[in-house]
């Protein structure tokens, strides 16, 4: 018995190498590839039972509202999110007990691997601040990922019972120190020919850490979107981070 599966954003640049590889794969059937355009009830049509969401910040929660709401399991990986958009897709699966969603910031198994270490390190440095670098087609800064990293970084820190960095600016031009996620600093550099990467810089008396990571193509995303999508049927509610369905 295959999967069917349908690949939203299927014109992206991940996307269309989602649709590579869902086709690639013996135990998937790439039922329905849609665009901006395509209308989404092609999803019911074409008995999609899991769709793979790669849009856009402005489009995710219109189809995530509609395949939620149709019984459609989602792997998305789209970036944007925020409380308010959980709790909102929160209350959707609430309306919908059996279906699973995925929300993955990063699929790539570099860049789960990195949030995990950086939690790890997290409570031995009195400073942290984190660089992320793009391509300079990117929508969304600072990255779902260094957003989601930061964010880790912090609960560790405050589990730990580490106070929060302390920083001496008075004199700033305005996102000089970049952007605060939860007392993380985070700084975004979009750059032609990049695609994404990601620098965690922790500091303490007389050293440093970096843990850096390097996506390098967009193939390094994909077995992390294959197994959400053999996994999220049987995972209903809602799984944030990839890490979850891994074995860390
Ligand atoms: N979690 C992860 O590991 C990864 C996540 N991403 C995220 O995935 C998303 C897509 O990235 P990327 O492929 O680079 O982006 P692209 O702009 O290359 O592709 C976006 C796709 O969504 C469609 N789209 C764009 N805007 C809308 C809209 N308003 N309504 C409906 N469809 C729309 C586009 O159609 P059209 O071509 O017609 O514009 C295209 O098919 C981003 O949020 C990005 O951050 C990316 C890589 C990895
Ligand atoms: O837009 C991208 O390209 C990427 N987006 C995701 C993010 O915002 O973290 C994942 C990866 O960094 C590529």
């Amino acid at each position: 018995m295959t999967l069917r599966v349908a690949v939203i954003g299927a014109t992206g640049r991940i996307g269309s190498e989602a649709v590579k590889a869902v086709e690639a794969a013996e135990d998937l059937e790439l039922v329905a590839a849609l665009g901006r355009d395509s209308k989404l009830e092609t999803l019911v049509e074409s008995g999609a039972e899991v769709a793979v969401e790669l849009t856009h910040p402005d489009s995710v929660m219109r189809n995530l509202d509609f395949c939620l709401h149709n019984g459609i399991h989602v792997v998305t990986g789209t970036t944007g999110w925020n409380e308010e958009r959980l709790a909102e897709v929160d209350r959707w699966l609430g309306e919908a007990p059996e279906v699973g969603l995925l929300i993955a910031p990063n699929f790539s198994i570099g860049a789960v691997l990195t949030m995990h270490f950086a939690q790890q390190a997290a409570k031995y440095f009195e400073s942290v601040e984190v660089v992320e670098l793009h391509h300079n087609r990117k929508a969304d800064a600072p990255s779902g990922t260094a957003t989601r990293t930061a964010q880790l970084i912090a609960a560790a820190r405050d589990a730990a019972g580490l106070p929060r960095q302390f920083d001496p600016t008075t004199h700033a031009l305005p996102g000089a120190r970049g952007a605060d996620v939860d007392g993380v600093p985070v700084h975004a550099v979009r750059l032609r020919g990049l695609l994404a990467h990601q620098e965690v810089l922790f500091g303490d008396t007389g050293e440093t850490l970096t843990i850096r990571h390097d996506s390098l193509h967009h193939s390094c995303f994909m077995p992390g979107i294959l197994l959400g999508v053999r996994k999220v049927g049987q995972t209903p509610g809602l799984t944030l981070g990839l890490e979850h369905f891994l074995d860390l």
